[in-house]
């Protein structure tokens, strides 16, 4: 190579380091990443995110990049979708990632996608219920749920957004309206409740969570969240009072976690605060077992509607 062009590659090469944004990088390598030669056509399972850049997204995203199952990745968001894209695109696994902003990408963020996992939307603050959520949460599913109907008729989809009692149900309706609905494809996370009264039930009974199985059948939230205690495996039994416990704790599982979030937020401790991080953190890796497990190979999610 004579001098100057390698000189000239050198500085391309420091100067995509130095100014990482993506459409800056385009331009400015010698190897543009259209010439690279990984594309995404390994054989697996293309997954989109709405809602990626938020508390639940980002986490979601970084594990099913490393989910081998996946082969390629979209994140969308209407805030720091090319951040969250950027940063979960150097992690050294096989899904190719690409981020898509704002409604004007939603179509080419789900066209030929065969998942759709959907955190857009609010999260609840101490003293909401996640009904108080229905107002804005519901609008967002709709809109992203009839771009579904639109662009990846037959994709899974699986609702986060709360309240999930009424968000499964609203996109439901987005898909008997296009005519694409099919209720096994239409899933509501309700996972973190089964992991939850797994743990509970296993605390009182002085167990390895591992071991314990809970069935929880119903809605996500309050009294709609059934745990079939009789059912436990390994067999076990409960007093009258564990019954009351472990029943009202799974039911409002949820409800300890945003009123902890917002005790530290109002400490204004910045140590606590990345515990925040990490309680969400802990439940995000509990829940995308869920899905790889049960979602994307079993298809056995609780389906609300
Ligand atoms: N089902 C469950 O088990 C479960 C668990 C945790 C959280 N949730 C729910 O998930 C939702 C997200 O929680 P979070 O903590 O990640 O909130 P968050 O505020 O941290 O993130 C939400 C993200 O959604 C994005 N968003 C908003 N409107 C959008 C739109 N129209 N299109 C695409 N993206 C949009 C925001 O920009 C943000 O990045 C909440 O409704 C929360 O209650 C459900
Ligand atoms: O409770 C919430 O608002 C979030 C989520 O649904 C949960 O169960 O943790």
């Amino acid at each position: 190579m004579q001098p100057t062009a390698e000189a000239n590659q050198r500085i391309a090469r420091l100067s995509a380091h130095l100014h990482p944004p993506v459409l800056q990088m385009e331009e400015s390598s010698v190897l543009r990443r259209a010439n690279c030669r990984a594309k995404g056509g390994a054989p697996g399972f293309k997954v989109a995110i709405l809602g990626a850049a938020g508390g639940i997204g980002q986490p979601l995203a970084m594990l099913m990049k490393m989910n081998p199952l996946v082969s390629v990745l979209h994140l969308y968001d209407v805030v720091n979708a090319h951040g969250v894209t950027a940063d979960i695109s150097h992690m050294d696994t096989g899904a190719v990632v690409r981020g898509f902003l704002g409604q004007p990408q939603l179509e080419s963020a789900l066209t030929g996608m065969d998942l759709v996992i959907i955190p857009a939307g609010v999260p609840r603050k101490p003293g909401m219920t996640r009904d108080d959520l229905f107002n804005i949460n519901a609008g967002i599913v709709r809109t992203l749920c009839e771009g579904i109907a639109k662009c990846c008729p037959n994709a899974i989809v699986n609702l986060i957004s709360n309240p999930v009692n009424s968000t499964v149900p609203i996109a439901a309706e987005v898909f008997k309206k296009a005519g694409t609905y099919e209720p096994k494809r239409l899933l509501g996370v309700t996972t973190l409740d089964v992991v939850r009264a797994n743990t509970f039930v296993a605390e009182v009974l002085g167990l390895d969570p591992r071991e314990v199985d809970v069935p929880v059948v119903g809605g996500h939230s309050g009294v709609t969240i059934l745990p079939l205690l009789s059912q436990v495996k390994p067999p076990c039994s409960f007093t009258p009072e564990e019954t009351e416990y472990l029943t009202n704790r799974i039911q409002n599982g949820g409800t300890e976690v945003v009123e902890v979030i917002c005790l530290f937020h109002f400490l204004g401790l910045v140590t606590l605060v990345l515990s925040k991080y990490l309680i969400q953190f802990r439940l995000i890796v509990l829940l995308i077992i869920g899905y790889s497990f049960y979602n994307i190979l079993n298809f056995q999610c609780t389906t609300i509607c």
